[in-house]
C-alpha cells in the first residue's frame, strides 16, 4: 500500500541512493519507458538512441517502411530480445501480452483450451469462455482451430491475450493477413476491448489508415529513431471518410514516404 504524504515517515538518514534507484517513470506513472535504446545486429544499427514514454491506457501505433525496425522495437518492449544499449521499462512480464500476424493456435487443442493455456484455477475454462464471448465467439469454445476462419483465429488470439487481463498489449501486424472487411471489423473490436479494459496498446502496422483509425499517437520509425510523433485527436469511433482523417493519413503517409509537407 502507498503511504500518503501525512503518514509517510520522514527518514532523514535514508540514503539518497535509494531514491535515485527508484525509476523516475514509475513515479510519473508511465506504462512504458525507453531511454537511449539502441539495437544492432552485427554491423547493422537498427535502432539508435531511441527515447519513448507511453502513458497508461494510451493506444500507440508504430508505422514505417519495411525493415525500419518496428518489430525489433516491439520485441525489445516484449522482453523477447535485449537492447544493445539503453533501458526498457515495460512493467511486469506477466502483465504484457503479444499478438502476431499468425494466431499461433495449437491445432490439437480445442478453441477454449487454447484460450485457457497458462491459466490456473478451476475457473480457467469459464474465464476462457467469457473471453471468447467478448471477442464475438461465444459458443465456439468446443470447436477445433482448423474449423475457424482467419479472422476468427485472430479473435481467439485476442481472447487468449485478454483472458490474462494484460496492462500492456503488444500487437505485431495482427491483422496483416486478413481481408479488408474483416480488418475493419477487427478494428472496431480492438477499439471496443481497449475502451472497456483500459490496457495500454502498441500496434505495429504497415497500414497508415489503420494507425490513424485506432491510435492516440502515431509514431513513425525511421533511421533508427522516432521521426514523427503525431497525436490523433479525432473522436471515436473514427470515420475514414471524414476530411480530418484523410488529412492526417496523408500527412503521416508523406512522412513515411520521405517527403513531408508542412502546409
Ligand atoms: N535477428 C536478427 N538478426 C539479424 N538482423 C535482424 C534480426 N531481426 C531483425 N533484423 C534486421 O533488422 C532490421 C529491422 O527489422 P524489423 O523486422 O524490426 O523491421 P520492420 O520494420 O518490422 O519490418 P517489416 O515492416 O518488413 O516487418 C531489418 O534490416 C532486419 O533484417
Amino acid at each position: 500500500m502507498w503511504l500518503t504524504e501525512l503518514d509517510a515517515p520522514v527518514l532523514p538518514d535514508a540514503p539518497d541512493a535509494a531514491h535515485a534507484a527508484q525509476p523516475l517513470d514509475t513515479l510519473r506513472g508511465l506504462a512504458l519507458t525507453l531511454r537511449g535504446v539502441s539495437k544492432s545486429f552485427g554491423p547493422r544499427h537498427v535502432l539508435q538512441d531511441l527515447d519513448l514514454g507511453v502513458a497508461p491506457g494510451e493506444f500507440v501505433a508504430l508505422v514505417g517502411r519495411s525493415g525500419c525496425g518496428k518489430s525489433t522495437l516491439l520485441r525489445l518492449i516484449a522482453g523477447l530480445d535485449a537492447p544493445s544499449a539503453g533501458t526498457v521499462d515495460a512493467g511486469a512480464a506477466h502483465e504484457r501480452r503479444l499478438m502476431f500476424q499468425d494466431a499461433r493456435l495449437l491445432p490439437w487443442k480445442r478453441v477454449a483450451d487454447n484460450v485457457a493455456l497458462g491459466l490456473a484455477g478451476r475457473d480457467a475454462r469459464d474465464r476462457a469462455m467469457e473471453a471468447l464471448a467478448q471477442v464475438g465467439l461465444a459458443g465456439r469454445g468446443n470447436d477445433w482451430p482448423a474449423t475457424l476462419s482467419g479472422g476468427q483465429r485472430q479473435r481467439v488470439a485476442l481472447a487468449r491475450a485478454l483472458v490474462h487481463r494484460p496492462r500492456l498489449l503488444l500487437l505485431d501486424e495482427p491483422l496483416g493477413a486478413l481481408d479488408a472487411l474483416t480488418r475493419l471489423e477487427m478494428h472496431r473490436l480492438i477499439e471496443q476491448l481497449w475502451q472497456r479494459h483500459g490496457f495500454t496498446a502498441l500496434l505495429v502496422t504497415h497500414d497508415v489508415a489503420e494507425a490513424v483509425a485506432l491510435a492516440d499517437r502515431v509514431l513513425l520509425i525511421d533511421r533508427g529513431g522516432i521521426e514523427l510523433d503525431a497525436a490523433v485527436s479525432l473522436p471515436r469511433p473514427r470515420s475514414r471518410t471524414a476530411p480530418d482523417f484523410a488529412a492526417l493519413e496523408e500527412r503521416v503517409l508523406r512522412h513515411v514516404l520521405g517527403h513531408p509537407v508542412n502546409a
